[in-house]
């Protein structure tokens, strides 16, 4: 009797993404819960079907897609500490969308200039059920909400101090800045008079590029940025 070779059932291309989503998470340190993880590949799922169409990102590949989009930004997570967290040129919903999927005592807030990608994370916060996710369509030099922000973040956005110059009207008086980088921003850093209190390098499991958080607290701009 000739054997019988029975195939092993092949793992879904989403079984492998949220297993290097899950190592990824855990090589980083943190710890998030199966439902957070799930949400997280569904807003991934959702950005994908997206950008087929509407081009929010120029990342395609699911895997990269993981690495740079979902645990870039994760790497600030530790680095969060506050009640409200405003997400400036949030794109396709980065990193605010996964710190608010992750975080869900904070209030996030995402802007972005662009309807397409404003409409996108107003999609992901309905479909995903993310309550504690504010979207704003709009530039944010133009943005009056009714309170400010202990937090404000950018990644890819600008240089810091034209995010500075941007944003200085949202930042709480006890709040910071929160500039997300690549290569240590030397040039940038010198070309605002605003301080940083610290430069955090940044790691990002599956990642060898250079990743740096800038912090700048209310306190060490404010003065420079209303004298200039
Ligand atoms: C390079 S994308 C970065 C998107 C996202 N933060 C990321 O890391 O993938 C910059 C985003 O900033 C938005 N943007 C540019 N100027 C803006 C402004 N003044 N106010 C709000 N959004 C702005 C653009 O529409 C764009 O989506």
């Amino acid at each position: 009797m000739s054997a019988v070779l029975v195939s092993q059932p092949t793992r879904d291309g989403s079984d492998k993404l949220l297993e290097k989503l899950a190592q990824g998470i855990e090589q980083a340190g943190l710890a998030l819960s199966d439902s957070t993880l799930k949400k997280l590949m569904d807003y991934l799922a959702l950005l994908q079907k997206w950008n087929r169409v509407h081009n929010l990102t120029a990342v395609r590949d699911a895997e990269d897609m993981v690495t740079l989009h979902l645990l870039d930004s994760l790497s600030v997570l530790p680095h969060i500490n506050a009640n409200n967290l405003l997400d400036v040129g949030s794109g396709g919903g980065l990193p605010g969308i996964p710190l608010a999927i992750c975080l869900p005592d904070l209030q996030v807030t995402v802007i972005d200039s662009s309807q397409k990608k404003a409409s996108f994370m107003r999609q992901a916060k309905a479909e995903l059920n993310i309550t504690n996710l504010q979207v704003v369509s709009g530039r944010v030099e133009q943005y009056k909400p009714a309170h400010q922000f202990e937090i404000i973040i950018s990644r890819a956005f600008s240089e810091i101090s034209l995010f500075l110059n941007l944003t200085k009207h949202l930042l709480a008086e006890n709040g910071k800045w929160l500039a997300m980088k690549g290569m240590y921003p030397e040039e940038e850093l010198a070309k605002t008079q605003a301080k940083a209190t610290e430069i955090i390098p940044l790691v990002v499991p599956g990642l060898d590029a250079q990743r740096h958080l800038v912090v700048i607290p209310f306190n060490q701009a404010f003065h420079h940025i209303g004298a200039a």
